[in-house]
């Protein structure tokens, strides 16, 4: 491995991605060392505490004393050497926090280095409800691969049938609401639900319908949990079933600890399922939650400058936002700007303020994850997780967190924001809580866009490389066929491959 190519990996795990499968193209190391990519320090300087997460592959990270992002290296910024001090990757609960601007807290927290997997082969089932790409870098076919590598079983309602490419939009075909419905209903008819992803809804009807579904539908029916690798019951039943009951009598009400309708601002499962879970050795959450983790990604113009949400439809998104169905909101900046009322912010500070008057706005029951691609002023691609504050006897001040992250140059980000939500979305049913599952959307996108150069698509913004991470197929010809013929066939239970 080149030094340049390095560079670009110590980067990435310093963004906390366990990349283990994955391997830097020469071009874009190459624009690394040339230093076309900025190391991140304007705006992180004295701005905020940061802390690189800690990476089962190497937990190096950066020693810089002013706290600056994991920089993705450039010549004049060296990477860290693999002789920088070790992070102790124990201390999952340790975080800083210092104050931006008034009233406003940013912490760093450490994301735990046993994050949960999907064991066993389980994935999590994560259903994006989106508009169409046929060029495959936006809307559903965007998510369909971002799900699938972050290690879920994708599904998808079509909500609109867009005509576009890396460079336009050329036509837009809202399908009726009742489209949209029979969709909806067919999925959740029939399977669990873990997660959900919302992209252009495109229309009042369509917002309508789904946020009825969202309320109506009774996630509870076939389960709705994600089911632990050997258990023979989902968790409803064990709940349930007083033999595998706590042995604190109580500890688990009868009919299972639901999750009420509406985030609650306690985004852990009741103390009553941790110590259940502990007591069955439940090693991931897969908690008391009934309806799906839900992320919207409030898309209303492309990239490319075309509404993709009509402007009459604005009231009913605003409804859906404040029902309290919603767990998390991913607006960019114009999005953001537009959900305040107030001109688009220009710098790091200034989206903070804003997506703290935006969860305020929605009543605090939203999270607010504020995605910084389009901060023109400045190479830090740092995100922020904003949350209520669930110490409300303490503090009401909302808790905000800085997500690392440095300018790519490259002008492959077309579908970033679908990419970044359809991860937050499959990685929640996987983590811990939100904040875990925010810093591992955030390491993998920046993986998508570092990589995106190894692709060839499109005269315009070409598309992030979704399967990054994942091994390279297999060709056919190396894979043994296992050629059966009919006689061998007889007295054969299943079919060898
Ligand atoms: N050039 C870039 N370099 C690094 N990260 C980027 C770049 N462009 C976008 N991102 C990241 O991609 C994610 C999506 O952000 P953004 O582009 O603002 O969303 P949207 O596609 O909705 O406009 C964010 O995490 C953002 O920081
Ligand atoms: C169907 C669909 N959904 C979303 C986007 C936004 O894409 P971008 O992330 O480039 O703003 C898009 N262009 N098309």
């Amino acid at each position: 491995m080149s030094t340049a190519e390095e560079e670009v990996r110590q980067a990435l795990i310093a963004s906390g991605f366990d990349f283990r499968k994955g391997k830097a193209s020469p071009s874009k190391a190459r624009a690394y060392s040339e230093g076309q990519v900025s190391a991140d320090a304007t705006e992180s300087s004295g701005s905020a505490s940061s802390v690189a997460a800690p990476s089962a592959a190497s937990p190096a990270e950066s020693t810089s004393s002013k706290g600056a992002e994991p920089a993705i290296p450039s010549a004049s910024s060296p990477a860290p050497s693999t002789s920088a001090p070790r992070r102790d990757t124990h201390r999952g609960d340790a975080h800083r926090a210092r104050t931006v601007s008034d009233g406003i807290t940013v912490t760093t927290v450490h994301v735990p280095q046993t994050a949960p997997q999907a064991a066993g082969g389980q994935r999590p089932r994560v259903l994006a409800i989106a508009g169409t790409d046929p060029t495959g870098g936006a809307g559903i076919l965007a998510d369909m691969k971002t799900i699938t590598a972050c290690g879920g079983y994708a599904m998808g309602v079509v909500t609109s049938v867009v005509a576009q490419n890396t460079r336009e939009v050329t036509g837009i075909w809202p399908q009726t609401a009742q489209c949209v419905e029979y969709q909806l209903k067919a999925v959740s008819d029939d399977v669990s639900i873990d997660a959900v992803k919302i992209g252009v809804l495109g229309t009042e009807e369509i917002i309508d319908t789904v946020h009825e579904w969202l309320e109506n539908t009774d996630f509870t029916r076939l389960g709705g949990l994600w089911r632990r690798p050997g258990n023979r019951a989902n968790v409803t039943q064990i709940i349930g079933s007083s033999a595998l009951a706590m042995p604190a009598a109580g500890a688990i009400p009868a009919n299972g600890a639901a999750r009420p309708v509406g985030n609650t601002g306690a985004d852990d499962a009741p103390v009553e399922y941790a110590d259940y879970a502990e007591y069955h050795g439940v090693t991931h959450d897969i908690s008391t939650h009934r309806r799906p983790w839900t992320v919207i990604d409030p898309v209303m113009i492309s990239t490319s400058g075309t509404r993709l949400l009509s402007a009459d439809a604005e009231g009913a998104l605003r409804d859906l936002l404040t029902s309290g169905l919603i767990d998390v909101i991913t607006p960019n900046l114009p999005e953001l700007a537009a959900l305040v009322g107030e001109p688009v912010a220009t710098t790091w500070e200034e989206a903070i303020d804003q997506g703290t008057r935006l969860l305020d706005k929605l009543g605090g029951h939203t999270r607010v994850y504020v995605k910084s691609g389009h901060l023109k002023s400045s190479t830090t691609r740092a995100d922020a997780f904003i949350d209520a504050n669930t110490m409300r006897a303490i503090s009401r001040n909302p808790v905000v967190t800085r997500l690392p992250g440095s300018l790519i140059a490259t002008h492959n980000t077309h579908g970033t924001g679908c990419a970044l939500s359809s991860a937050l979305a499959t990685y929640r049913p996987q983590c811990h809580d939100w904040l875990q599952a925010a810093h591992k959307a955030k390491a993998w996108i920046t993986g998508a866009i570092a990589h995106s150069d190894e692709l060839n698509v499109g005269l315009g913004n070409g598309p992030v490389n979704h399967s990054w991470n994942l091994t390279q197929a297999t060709p056919i010809d190396d894979i043994q066929l296992h050629h059966v013929t009919q006689r061998e066939m007889h007295g054969r239970a299943a079919l060898p491959l």
